[in-house]
């Protein structure tokens, strides 16, 4: 392999500090509220097409993250036994197989893991990372502890937790919209008994309002530094590196001669992602476009077709912008505990997002290319580009919306498109893969539905393509929906036909939560933990 820059990390809004690996993935959202990324995108080796195209998925994986992870970080033995240990946990060899459902249309199974998402595949790794760097950290004479604090919509959360369980050193506090998560994921989270597992209600909030309460602890800088958080959101670098291996894994999985007209398709929520497929564009792997699908909050759909990335549609009156229901701001344009909530619930309640924290990583690579197109050497470029990722995300708080122009939605247009599905799309797609007569019959969970309505449609606009629709939860995770849309098949069972034995026990098991309010509810729990005056014990935690 040829000799390539050593690798670091830098913020998206600023300074000219870079990170290691290390560092970056210890320290999760940088102190200035910007997201990790690397200082340059690295080569393929020249082989990789014929020299990866059978290994096995650590093997590919180890590949893969040794381009980000300088063996000084983590020499390659134990890079190797950290990836072994992170898939051994998974219910197929091949982690993230895929199934055809048409002719040239396949699924990508994500859900293999732990959690029966595709959280499992960056999570079960980046649990089995921090345990690596603290375990050094503290075997060298340090004294270490991480305060893992995450948001949940329901999936991160008990991937996380069954990640990080037990670990020593760790403690972890996820927080999840009250009410907004499925029975399945909730008690997926609350059943699990570790003592360093604390799992949040936080009332009356959206998952939008738990994601800014996290990053607005992670910019107090005391409160960050008293603690030591640690983040497992997509926020996290490692949680989109990890991700990276899977789009390989796809290609490699493909009959040779379709390979390279693949077109992924993506549900969306937060980006993270979609934007592991982007960057391993960006690295080589030879694909035509990625589609972002979203579900009603479709704050992304309309930034690809306009240019205009606006948390409401609403139109404005009297020349103000609209109502963004805020009650406490916070750094990076996203509000706190709305009083009443602009993300709508839907059948898809894991993407019940509006502002996709990755996206910032996308909007400074398109700044980036914008500047350089300009005459900007790439290095110069880079800080030009945080400081209009700044201007556009001081705007988006001051005003809600912002234009990022033509010339953005342009560059943005060479990798991406978007579809917009409803719920009633939703329900209706996975009536139509249960009924598939030469694929079929298959239960789709109905984020997968979102993604493969968008997928139908986009059939019509792109000839001659293969289509890998990424498959993000298995459908047990979601009664409500599925049997929403098959309850006039009468050949359908839930609990027969889809219900894992492992997920039905959790119906009885004992579950745990704390109900907290807003921000301050959280800053208080996590004080009251510290100082050893709350355990996540029955008597000091709620039962449901
Ligand atoms: C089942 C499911 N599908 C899709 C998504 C969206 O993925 P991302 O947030 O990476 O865009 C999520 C949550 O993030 C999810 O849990
Ligand atoms: N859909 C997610 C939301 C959190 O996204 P993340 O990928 O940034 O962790 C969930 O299920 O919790």
């Amino acid at each position: 392999m040829s000799s390539q820059p050593e690798m670091r990390y830098f913020s998206t809004r600023g300074g000219d500090e870079t990170l290691s690996f290390e560092e970056a993935v210890l320290t999760g959202l940088a102190p200035n509220g910007g997201l990790y990324i690397p200082t340059h995108i690295p080569s393929l080796p020249s082989d990789w097409q014929t020299r990866w195209a059978t290994l096995s998925f650590p093997e590919l994986s180890h590949e893969i993250l040794s381009l980000f992870i300088p063996t000084d970080i983590i020499p390659t033995t134990d890079l190797k036994q950290i990836i072994d240990a992170s898939y051994s946990t998974f219910r197929s060899p091949l982690v993230t197989p895929l199934r055809q459902t048409g002719a040239d249309e396949y699924v990508m199974e994500l859900w293999h893991g732990p959690t029966w998402a595709f959280k499992d595949v960056a999570l079960q790794f980046l649990g089995n990372l921090f345990a690596y760097f603290l375990g050094r950290r503290n075997a060298a004479g340090a004294d270490e502890e991480l305060t893992v604090v995450g948001a949940t919509s329901g999936d991160t959360g008990s991937a996380a937790i069954y990640g990080l369980r037990s670990k020593p050193s760790i403690s972890i506090f996820i927080l999840y919209p009250d009410g907004r998560v499925s029975p399945i994921q909730l008690a997926q989270m609350a059943t699990v008994p570790d003592s360093n597992v604390y799992v949040v209600a936080v009332e009356n909030s959206d998952f939008d309002a738990c994601q800014s309460i996290v990053k607005t602890l992670f910019s107090d800088a005391d409160f960050n530094a008293k603690h030591r958080l640690g983040a497992i959101n997509s926020i996290n670098w490692a949680r989109i590196l990890a991700q990276i291996v899977y789009y390989f894994s796809a290609y490699f999985q493909l009959p040779s001669e379709k390979r390279d007209k693949v077109q992924f398709v993506v549900p969306t929520g937060n980006f993270g992602d979609i934007l592991a497929g982007w960057f391993a564009k960006k690295l080589g792997l030879p694909m035509r476009q990625l589609v972002v699908a979203t579900n009603e909050n479709d704050i992304l759909e309309r930034f690809f077709r306009t240019g205009r990335y606006a948390r409401e549609d609403a139109p404005e009156e009297n020349g103000q912008a609209p109502e963004t229901a805020a009650v406490n701001g916070s750094s990076d344009g996203q509000q706190a505990t709305p009083a009443h909530s602009a993300v709508k619930a839907t059948h898809s309640p894991a993407m019940d997002i509006l502002l996709s924290s990755n996206f910032e990583r996308l909007l400074w690579y398109l700044a980036h290319e914008t500047v350089v197109e300009a005459g900007e050497s790439p290095e110069a470029g880079r800080s030009k580009a945080q400081k209009t990722l700044n201007d556009w995300m001081s705007t988006l708080k001051r005003d809600g919306h912002v234009d990022l122009g033509e010339k953005v939605k342009a560059a943005a247009a060479k990798d991406f498109w978007a579809e917009r599905v409803s719920d009633d799309e939703t329900l209706a797609e996975i009536k139509r893969y249960y009924q598939l007569e030469q694929y079929g019959p298959y239960v789709v969970d109905p984020h997968t539905a979102v993604g493969l309505a968008a997928q139908a449609r986009s059939v019509k606009k792109s000839a001659d393509s293969t289509w890998v629709t990424l498959s993000t939860a298995h459908p047990a995770k979601f009664s409500s929906a599925v049997e929403l849309a098959l309850e006039s098949s009468s050949s359908f069972n839930f609990d027969r036909d889809v219900l894992p034995e492992e997920l039905r026990q959790l119906e009885s098991m004992e579950k745990r939560i704390f109900k907290v309010q807003g921000e301050q509810g959280v800053r208080d729990l996590i004080e009251q933990v510290k100082r050893g005056e709350v355990h996540p014990t029955k008597e000091h935690a709620g039962s449901i």
